[in-house]
Formats: C-alpha cells, structure tokens, sequence
C-alpha cells in the first residue's frame, strides 16, 4: 500500500447510470493512501491546483509533488476511465481460446473443455497458464474479473493467489459438478462439498485486507458448474453454504445458454416451472448470483431473476462462437434485470471486455434489425455494462464502477497510440473516447490502477 496520496489531473469520463456518458473536464482526483477517492473537482485549470489542494489541507509546492503527495498529469487528448469488469470467465480454458466454433455447448464441453480443465491436477502447469491469464487481463483493463476455475482446490487457491500478487480484484470459483460429467473429471457430491469448505477456509485465511476498513481483494465466490452437472442435492448444499456467511458468499453459475442445454435440464428438474426456476428452487438466487449467458430466457424468467435481485453476466462473443443465439438485453434493461458483461472464455475467442463491448453492440444492433420494436444499445449503455453494471452484478457498486467520493480507485489512463485510432487534435472527450471503443485497443491502455496501485499499462 502506497504512502502518499496522488492527485489525478485530467478528464475524466465514466457512466454513473446507463443514460449518458459524463465528462468530467479538467477535473482533480485525489486519491488516498488505500486508494479510495477522497474529493473531486471539475474545471480546475493549471494554476488552481495549489489553491484548491490547499483548501483540502495538502500543500502543493508550486503545483507539483512533495514527500506525501504526487501529482499526475493526464495531458490534453488523453483521458482516465474507470476499469473494465468481467463478470463471467473460465481461467483454465484461455488454452483452447479460438476453438471450437464449429461446435455446440454439450459436444464443445466434452471433445475440448473438460480435456482442457483436466490438466489442472498439475499444479505446475496451473500457475503458469494462470500467471499468463490475469497479466494480460489486467493489460487490457480487466481490473475486477469474476473466474471459474476447475474442480482442483489446490490449482484453484493458485489462482487466487495470482490474482492477489498481481493486484487484480478477484472473485475466484472452484468449480462444483458431481454428474454428467466424464468419470475422471467429476466429484462425488460429499468430496465437492467438503472441497468447497477447504477452498474457502484456504481463501479466506490468506486474501484477508492489508487494512480493516477495505474488503479483501480476491474473494471466493460459490460455483456449481450449471443445473445439468449438478444434483439437487450439491446445488442445495451451496445455497446453505453461502448463507452462513455474512453478508453471503457470492454465487456464479451457468443458464439457459444453448437449446439442447435448456431441454436436458427440463429433464432432470421436471418439477420446477423453468431453468431460471431450478435455481431459485434450490436457494440460488440472490443479489450477488451471476448468471451467464440466460440467452433463451422467457419474461416470467427475467422477472424471477430481477425479483431475488440475481444478475445477468451477458457473453456475446462466446453466444456467437458457439451459435448459442442472441440475448435479448434490451428487455432485461427494460425490465430493470442487472446486466453486467463477460468474456467466458474460452467458449468466448477474445479475453478482453473491449471486444465483448463491440459484440453486445453488434448482437442488439442485429436484434433490432429483425425485430424492429427493439433499439439497439447506445455507447453508454454498453461501457455502463462493462464497469458500473458489471459492479453491480458483483455487489461492488459502492466500491467501483465510477469515479465518486469514496469509491475505490480502480481506474485505466487511455493513451491513443495504437494505429487503428486516428485520434484528432480538437476531438472532444466524447468523440475520443467512442474512437476508442470502437477502434482502439490494449496499447492505448498506459497505465491500469486497482485500489490506487498500478498494475500494469503499456506506458
Ligand atoms: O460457456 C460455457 N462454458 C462452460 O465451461 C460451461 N459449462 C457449463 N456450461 C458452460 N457454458
Ligand atoms: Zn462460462
């Protein structure tokens, strides 16, 4: 943890709400020893940073750093937005990125995903594809990532701690499945429970916070693999589990993604009234469930999922790759669903929130195409779901998402360098930011700041 405070100077440009992107212009930022933001100013020129910093009780010599205090200048033509969350990913399936598209979820999951997964008893070869995981995430702006791991406890503790080392705020899953699954890749229900208990004891004796007044970085988080990998009884069990914790454990697992999927698992819960039912059947739905993909969702089922207060971590790149189908996430947002954004790699083939931006942009654009009473997302409400939306989904908005008094500083300093963004000299804020949504990419990203510390950039 740093010792001194650091004052942002800069613009500064977020989504507080889905409705409009908000410039802050010229604005100071300082940002405390742990990283919580502790004022801001907008239309502050040059020469008023003394003054001002003065009036919070910091003295500034002539504008710039002293021992407790530093100063940072984000020039003219660059801009700091907050930090990109990932609410829905498979760290042992970053191997297979780019596979499989000629495959559907149930054939993808048994001839690549659970092959894959398997190869994490080695505890070698898990620290190493995880180390190479969350550093490029955390390169391209990933600064919160939610991920599945696979059933290993041992590999699945690594990768937390990896996540903890590098400073990337973390929910990390062992993954729960004791049916349908290959006989050397699968649990009994007792051994997914009792590992399930080791995973969390292990977690949460070792991410504890450097200080009393912040979370731990890296949190455990409940991860039955999906309705047709687990029996009622295992999903029942991790319902419990979460609830004797204060306040309960988060929970992610897998919904309504492909047809075939949707049919096996009406078959096994004959008794529930639909998939989304299934979960809400066994306790599973909560603020702080996440639910990826929900692809085939009836409205009743949307209700459901907004009513328990669970949320919806949408996956285009991986709904396309797979030929799963098109969400409807203008209806969720319609109907005041939580939607946040997700990678899901590997059945998604890019491991970075800029382009599952680009794909929930194109999947509501083809929407609104064939089904005319639908509009597409706008600008803002694809970066709201990619920050504020995804920190809602992780019982984070408080913490992140935005730029807020109190907020943690989890935070990317764009820099356009990258060739495909033809940044202007006298382009607005607005109109350079949307060419780096849409044009830019990982080299723009110089610095990436979690809780204040800087994790990575390319500057
Ligand atoms: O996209 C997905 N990836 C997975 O690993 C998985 N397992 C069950 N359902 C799944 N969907
Ligand atoms: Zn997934």
């Amino acid at each position: 943890m740093s010792q001194y405070r650091t004052i942002y100077h800069g613009n500064f440009i977020h989504t507080p709400t889905p409705a409009k992107l908000e410039v802050l212009h010229s604005a100071l930022v300082c940002v405390g020893p742990e990283g919580v933001i502790e004022w801001i100013e907008e239309d502050v020129q040059g020469e008023m940073i003394q003054d001002i910093s003065g009036r919070y009780g910091i003295d500034l010599l002539d504008g710039a750093a002293t021992a407790a205090v530093q100063v940072v200048q984000i020039p003219q033509g660059e801009f700091v937005c907050p930090g990109l969350v990932d609410t829905h990913t498979h760290a042992p399936q970053y191997p297979n990125i780019g596979l499989g598209g000629a495959l559907q979820l149930l054939d993808w999951l048994e001839q690549l995903t659970f092959p894959e997964e398997r190869k994490f008893a080695d505890i070698e070869y898990a620290r190493q594809v995880y180390g190479r995981v969350v550093e490029r995430g955390l390169g391209f702006g990933t600064t919160t990532c939610c991920y599945y791991a696979t059933t290993h406890v041992e590999a699945s503790l690594a990768l937390a701690g990896i996540c903890l080392e590098r400073g990337q705020r973390a929910f990390v899953g062992k993954c729960c499945m004791d049916r349908n699954c290959p006989h050397d890749y699968v649990e009994t229900t007792e051994d997914s429970i009792q590992d399930t208990e080791k995973f969390l004891s292990a977690i949460l004796s070792t991410s504890s916070s450097s200080s009393k007044s912040l979370a731990p970085l890296v949190q455990p988080i409940l991860t039955p693999r999906f309705a047709i990998s687990c029996t009622p009884q295992l999903l029942s069990s991790l319902a419990s589990i979460s609830k004797t914790y204060t306040p309960p454990l988060l929970i992610q697992t897998h919904l309504s993604e492909n047809l075939a999927e949707c049919d096996v698992a009406a078959e096994l819960f004959p008794d529930s009234k639909s998939y989304a039912a299934v979960y809400a059947d066994h306790g599973l739905l909560a603020p702080g469930t996440i639910l990826a993909h929900c692809v085939h969702l009836s409205d009743e089922e949307m209700d459901l999922i907004r009513d328990t207060g669970a949320g919806i971590a949408h996956c285009p790149n991986s709904n396309t790759h797979l030929s799963s189908g098109c969400a409807r996430v203008r209806t969720m947002l319609d109907k005041g669903v939580k939607v946040g954004l997700g990678t899901d790699c590997s059945g998604g083939n890019s491991p970075t929130i800029m382009t599952a931006m680009r794909h929930a942009s194109d999947v509501s654009r083809f929407r609104s195409f064939v089904d005319q009473s639908t509009s597409s997302l706008s600008l803002a409400e694809i970066f709201y779901l990619a920050t504020m939306g995804g920190a809602t989904l992780c019982r984070l908005d408080q913490k992140i998402g935005s730029f807020a008094i109190g907020k943690e500083f989890d935070a990317l300093h764009i820099r356009p360098v990258s060739p495909t963004l033809w940044a202007q000299k006298g382009d607005s804020e607005e109109r350079l930011f949307e060419r780096w949504i849409w044009g830019g990419d990982d080299r723009d990203v110089a610095d990436v700041w979690v809780r204040g510390r800087r994790v990575a950039g390319s500057a």
